[in-house]
C-alpha cells in the first residue's frame, strides 16, 4: 500500500521522451516521494519498460505506472493510477475506458493497487485536453468536479491539471476548498521553488513533469521547497 497521504511531492516522467542516466539517478536520489510514469501520446511498452528497469535496477522508491493506453501496462509497478477526465465531453474518457480495462484485468487484480483519479484539465493547449476532448471549465465548474470527485464519486484523488502551464492559483485554493477526504493533486508548468510552494499551499501533492526536461537543477530544487519546512 503506497503512503499517498503522506506525500507531498512527485516527479513525472514521460517514456516518450529521453532522459540521461545521471539525471535520472538526480531525479531518483532527489527525496520525491514518489516517480509517476506518464503521459498522453507516444507511450510504449519498451519506453515504460526501459525507465522502470533503470529505475528499479538502481534505487528504492515508490514507482507509479499512470496508464493513458491499455498497450503499455506491465507488472512491477508498486501502484497504477487510472485517469477519469471528469471534464471530457465524452463519456468514453471518463467512464468507458477504464470499464473495458477493468474488464480485460479483472482476474488479475487482487494484488494490484489501482488508483483512481478525477482529473480536471485547464490548460487548451495541452495534448491531453485536445487527446480527450476536454472542455475548458471555469472556477466554479471546478468546484463542482471538485465536490463530484469526493461525494459522488468517492475518488482518492483530484487531479487539477494544467500540465505545460502554471495555473490559477485560485482555482487550485477553491478545488481544496471542496475536498476533505480526496487528495488534491496539482501538475502543470512548476518550474521553480517559488512555484512549488504557492501551488503546495493549497494542493496535497505537486507533480513536476516538464520542467525535468528543460531545467533539471531548478526542478530538483521544487523538492526541498514543499518538503522542507
Ligand atoms: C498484472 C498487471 C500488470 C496488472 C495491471 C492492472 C492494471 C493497471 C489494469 C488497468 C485497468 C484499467 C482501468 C485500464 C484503463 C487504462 C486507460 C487506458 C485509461 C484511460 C486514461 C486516460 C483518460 C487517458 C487520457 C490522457 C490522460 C488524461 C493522460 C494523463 C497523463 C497526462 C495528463 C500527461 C501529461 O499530459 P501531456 O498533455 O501529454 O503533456 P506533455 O505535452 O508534457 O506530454
Ligand atoms: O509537465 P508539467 O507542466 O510539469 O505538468 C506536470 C503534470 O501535471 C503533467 O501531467
Ligand atoms: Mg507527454
Amino acid at each position: 500500500m503506497t503512503m499517498m497521504r503522506e506525500w507531498k511531492h512527485i516527479f513525472k516522467l514521460d517514456p516518450a521522451k529521453d532522459i540521461s542516466d545521471e539525471h535520472l539517478d538526480l531525479i531518483c536520489s532527489s527525496g520525491t516521494d514518489a516517480i509517476m510514469i506518464g503521459g498522453t501520446d507516444n507511450v510504449t511498452l519498451d519506453g515504460v519498460e526501459d525507465l522502470l528497469l533503470r529505475i528499479k535496477q538502481k534505487h528504492v522508491l515508490v514507482c507509479i505506472l499512470e496508464v493513458s493506453t491499455m498497450e503499455a501496462i506491465i507488472p512491477g509497478f508498486d501502484a497504477y493510477y487510472i485517469p477519469m477526465v471528469l471534464n471530457s465531453k465524452e463519456k468514453s474518457w471518463m467512464m468507458d475506458i477504464q470499464h473495458q480495462g477493468i474488464k480485460e484485468y479483472i482476474d488479475f487484480l487482487d494484488y494490484t493497487e489501482l488508483i483512481f483519479e478525477g482529473y480536471c484539465i485547464l490548460n487548451e493547449n495541452a495534448k491531453a485536453f485536445k487527446y480527450t476532448n476536454s472542455k475548458l471549465p471555469d472556477i466554479e465548474d471546478v468546484r463542482a468536479y471538485a465536490y463530484m470527485a469526493e461525494h459522488v464519486f468517492h475518488l482518492p484523488i483530484f487531479y487539477v491539471e494544467y500540465s505545460g502551464k502554471y495555473g490559477d492559483v485560485e482555482v487550485v485554493k477553491q478545488a481544496k476548498g471542496q475536498l476533505e477526504s480526496t487528495l488534491l493533486f496539482y501538475g502543470g508548468g512548476i518550474k521553480n521553488s517559488h512555484h512549488a510552494k504557492e501551488m503546495k499551499e493549497h494542493a496535497d501533492v505537486i507533480i513536476v513533469g516538464n520542467h525535468l526536461y528543460d531545467n533539471i537543477d531548478e526542478a530538483l530544487e521544487t523538492v526541498a521547497a514543499v518538503k522542507v519546512k
